[in-house]
């Protein structure tokens, strides 16, 4: 194992900056997104929760120091609000269960997203194809054929796992998803900031449900609001945003944040 979730190793002095790595992770309603966010594989490890189910936590990743964050996103069948997300993350895990034709399709629809947002932001976001709950193989409605159809299609990395069995390989596709976004952010060092941006699209640009038939998502929202308008702490103040997991789980419509702080 390469890392102790939540304990740095030796090695990782306080001389090393730690790599800013955030992590989404998408999928249908029921895939199994909560169960594999860290929080809920390892009590032990220091979850900070800020803004709603995201987490963050100290890694050591190939021996290097990782400052992950983890949004477990709760669209309920389709990507939802999706700029949250899109322009946070700089990789994403795409979750679907083995047992569940439908949230297989729904994965497909994430992927599909993803490939348009890095087409019209020119930008690439490393994505991995997670195909869930393999101890639940003998109800099988998804070969890993055609996991790793889906994943070449789209040119990501594939596995299938199990969140509730198998900490060993979560954990390691945790890692190799910090690993790909370490190679783009390599590539292109400008660090995104963490902002949460009040969902307003702007007017001048059609929403992507018109143009490619998935549920309100805007692509513009953060690369016009928060780069440009990143307040200065003095600056700051109470905004209320919509947490869509609050809406789903908890039955709570929003969260009031302090905009402005960069929240980890
Ligand atoms: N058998 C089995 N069940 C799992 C596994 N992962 C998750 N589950 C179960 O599937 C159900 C849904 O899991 P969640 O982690 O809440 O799924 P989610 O994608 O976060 O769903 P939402 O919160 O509705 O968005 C729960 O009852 C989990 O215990 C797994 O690997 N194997």
């Amino acid at each position: 194992m390469s890392s102790v979730f939540g304990k740095p190793r030796a090695g990782s002095g306080p001389q090393s900056t730690p790599l800013e790595v955030n992590l989404a992770i998408l999928g249908r309603r029921g895939a199994g997104k909560l169960k594999l966010t860290p929080k809920a594989l390892c009590l032990t490890w220091l979850t900070i929760c800020v803004v709603e189910d995201t987490y963050s936590s100290e890694e050591t990743v190939d021996h290097q120091p990782v400052h992950l964050r983890v949004m477990d996103t709760a669209d309920l069948d389709t990507p939802r609000n999706c700029e949250r997300y899109l322009n946070w993350a700089h990789a994403f895990l795409v979750v679907y269960s083995v047992d569940s034709r439908q949230s297989f399709d729904s994965s497909g629809s994430y992927l599909e997203l993803l490939a348009l947002h890095a087409k019209e932001t020119q930008r690439s976001v490393p994505a991995l194809l997670l195909g869930n709950k393999l101890d639940m193989a003998q109800y099988r409605q998804v070969t890993k054929a055609e996991g790793v159809a889906l994943a070449g299609r789209f040119g990501c990395l594939f596995f299938e796992v199990s969140a509730c069995l198998d900490f060993e390989h979560v954990q390691h596709v945790f890692h190799e998803a910090v690993r790909e976004a370490r190679r783009e952010l390599e590539k292109s060092p400008l660090t995104r900031p963490l902002f949460i941006s009040e969902e307003r699209a702007l007017p001048h640009q059609a929403p992507l449900t018109a143009r490619h038939g998935l549920a309100s998502c805007t692509f513009n929202t953060l690369s016009t609001v928060s780069l440009k308008e990143m307040p200065t702490v003095a600056q700051a103040k109470l905004v209320t945003v919509k947490s869509s997991r609050a809406q789903s789980k908890r039955k709570a419509p929003t969260l009031t944040l302090l905009k402005g702080f960069k929240i980890f």
